[in-house]
C-alpha cells in the first residue's frame, strides 16, 4: 500500500494461495477458446488493431463466473484496502482474462479511455508457469519520459498500479502469455461486459 501511494505501482510475488491460483489457471484453460481478440477504445469507439495490441481476452462476470467465487471475495478484500489504507472511493471493477499469442505486444499506453476516466487502480496477475528470459511478453513501467524497467510476467507475480498515472506496455510475447487483468474502478460500471 504504501509502494502505490509513493512510486504509483507495486509488485507482489505469490499474491495468490496455491489453490486460488490453480483454480483460475484452470478456469482460464477452460474458457481459452471463447477468448475474443481485444479492441482500443470504449464500446462507442472500439476497434481491433494489431499493431497496437495484440491480446485475445475473455471478460469476466461476478454473476456467470461465480465458479471462481473466491477470486471475487479477494476482489472485494483488495477494494476494501484500498479504500481503507489510501483513502480511495473505489466502488466498482472490471476483469477480462488476456492471452497474447506468439508474436502479441501491447503499445506503451495509460489505461484510461478519451471518454471515460474511472479506472484507478490497474491489476495484472501473471499466469505463466515455467516463463524463462527469451519468452518475452515483459511488461515495461515508464516511470518518467527516460526511464523504464521490465517486469517478467512469471506466475503468482501481481503488479498494481495507477491506471492514469503509469505508462506501461506488453513487449511482444515468444511464447503464449497468460495473465487476468483488472482494473478497480472509482465508480460502477457495467460497461466491462459489453466490450468482449
Ligand atoms: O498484461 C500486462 O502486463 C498488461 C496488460 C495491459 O496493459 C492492459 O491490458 O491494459
Ligand atoms: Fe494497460
Amino acid at each position: 500500500m504504501d509502494d502505490i501511494s509513493d512510486k504509483d505501482y507495486v509488485i507482489i510475488d505469490h499474491f495468490l494461495r496455491d489453490d486460488l491460483y490453480a483454480e483460475i489457471r484452470s478456469f482460464f484453460l477452460d474458457k481459452l477458446p471463447v477468448f475474443k481478440e481485444a479492441g482500443i477504445g470504449t464500446d462507442m469507439d472500439k476497434h481491433v488493431d494489431n499493431n497496437v495490441r495484440g491480446d485475445f481476452t475473455y471478460w469476466l462476470d461476478r454473476k456467470r463466473d461465480a465458479n471462481i467465487q473466491e477470486l471475487w471475495n479477494l476482489v472485494d478484500e483488495v477494494i476494501h484496502m484500498f479504500n481503507r489504507y489510501c483513502f480511495l472511493s473505489l466502488s466498482g471493477y472490471e476483469f477480462h482474462l488476456a492471452h497474447y499469442p506468439s508474436g502479441g505486444h501491447y503499445d506503451k499506453h495509460l489505461d484510461q479511455f478519451e471518454n471515460r476516466n474511472n479506472r484507478m487502480i490497474s491489476v495484472v496477475i501473471y499466469l505463466n508457469e515455467g516463463w524463462q528470459k527469451g519468452d518475452g511478453g515483459e511488461l515495461e513501467i515508464f516511470e518518467n519520459d527516460n526511464e523504464s524497467f521490465l517486469v517478467e510476467p512469471i506466475a503468482g507475480r501481481c503488479v498494481m498500479f495507477k491506471s492514469a498515472k503509469v505508462p506501461h506496455a506488453v513487449l511482444e510475447a515468444h511464447k503464449s502469455r497468460f495473465s487476468l487483468t483488472g482494473w478497480l474502478l472509482y465508480q460502477p460500471s457495467a460497461l466491462g461486459q459489453f466490450f468482449g
